[in-house]
């Protein structure tokens, strides 16, 4: 991969092919403005981070891109594939059409639709700050159950599945295939037996990253993976991260506060404060620069050149799983 650290903007994947555009959006919770027109790119094959002090907007950004808030303004539109001209996008936002689809290509109008169509029709799949697994369930069921909507497609969304129907039956054989493939990437095909629950918080952490692998999204949205994660599992974590976007191409925007996770895996990082973009650009970039400091550490501006010296003086990297925003506005 590129070194994206110094990438120039203008350059780099998230202003060239971006998969996913987030336009001048704002959400309103009542009189409360928790996103102001916020505008950024997500670049095809990046992993991009999109950080920010507690209560910065981040996870309603999230729920805007995966249906599950309406945003009150801006459009949101995710590109599959080649990319589309302008005319393409601009036709479709008059349209009032969800999504224009080209086999395997498309554009989708997120803003427009519900959360389930967004997973099955954009391909674009989630996890949450808190682990939503099914615990009673096998980790090998867990993923078997991601793969129900391409299964019932294979049915002809009849019993066909029920009576062996030939389509039905290769379907179900190469879902049991994925699955199996997927525990044995995540180094859990020795517990494929054993309920979700029984699994170690990071062990739980991979499965629902490769649950929703398991339905083929183009743009995976993690919220927080590495929260809770020891120094090993944050490790392994990046790995696993790394390796969804090298071998499978598939874009990741997550939410982050492990510094270390972020700074180390993300080849672009946005950042938020009170709903608003204050920083967008490589890695190197963002750290250095004042504002991110000053609203990480909600100091004033003029104490910033005190804090960049001290954080010049400790080192140029950052430690393993320092969080920035446990020092942060809450
Ligand atoms: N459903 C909601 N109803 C009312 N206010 C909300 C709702 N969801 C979020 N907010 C408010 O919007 C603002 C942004 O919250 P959000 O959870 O998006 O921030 P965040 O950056 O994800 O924070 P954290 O890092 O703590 O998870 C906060 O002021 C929050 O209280």
């Amino acid at each position: 991969m590129p070194d994206t650290h110094m990438t120039p903007a203008s350059h780099a994947r998230w202003t060239e092919d971006p998969v996913l555009s987030v336009e001048h959006l704002t959400m309103r919770f009542g009189g409360l403005v928790a996103i102001d027109d916020l505008s950024f790119t997500v670049g095809r094959g990046d992993i991009t981070a999109l950080i920010g002090p507690n209560g910065a907007g981040k996870t309603t950004v999230f729920n805007c891109v995966t249906g599950f808030y309406q945003p009150t303004e801006g459009r949101i539109v995710l590109r599959r594939g080649t990319k589309p001209s302008d005319e393409t996008i601009r036709d479709l936002t008059l349209s009032g059409r969800q999504y224009s689809r080209d086999g395997e290509n498309g554009v989708f109008l997120l803003e427009r639709m519900n959360d389930f169509r967004i997973t099955a029709k954009a391909g674009v799949a989630r996890t949450f700050q808190n682990i939503r697994l099914f615990g009673g369930m096998t980790v090998l069921e867990n993923l078997l159950v991601a793969q129900h909507n391409h299964l019932m497609r294979a049915s002809g969304y009849t019993v066909g599945g029920l009576f062996g129907l030939p389509g039905y039956t290769k379907a179900a054989r190469l879902a049991k295939e994925k699955a199996i493939a997927w525990l044995d990437r995540i180094m859990l095909l020795d517990r494929a037996d054993d309920p979700a629950a029984d699994l170690s918080y990071g062990d739980q952490r991979r499965l629902e990253i490769a649950r929703a692998m398991c339905t083929n999204p183009r743009l995976l949205c993690l919220d927080e993976p590495a929260a809770g994660l020891n120094p090993r599992e944050s490790a392994e974590l990046n790995d696993l991260l790394r390796s969804i976007r090298d071998l499978d191409g598939v874009s990741i925007l997550l939410i982050e506060h492990d510094m270390g996770v972020v700074m180390e895996i993300s080849d672009h990082i946005i950042v938020l404060d009170y709903g608003k973009k204050i920083a967008d650009g490589g890695p190197r970039a963002v750290r250095e620069d004042p504002k991110v400091i000053a609203a990480y550490l909600g100091v004033d501006d003029e104490e910033v050149a005190e804090v960049e010296e001290d954080l010049n003086r400790n080192d140029s990297q950052p430690a393993a799983n320092e969080t920035l925003a446990d020092g942060g506005r809450t």
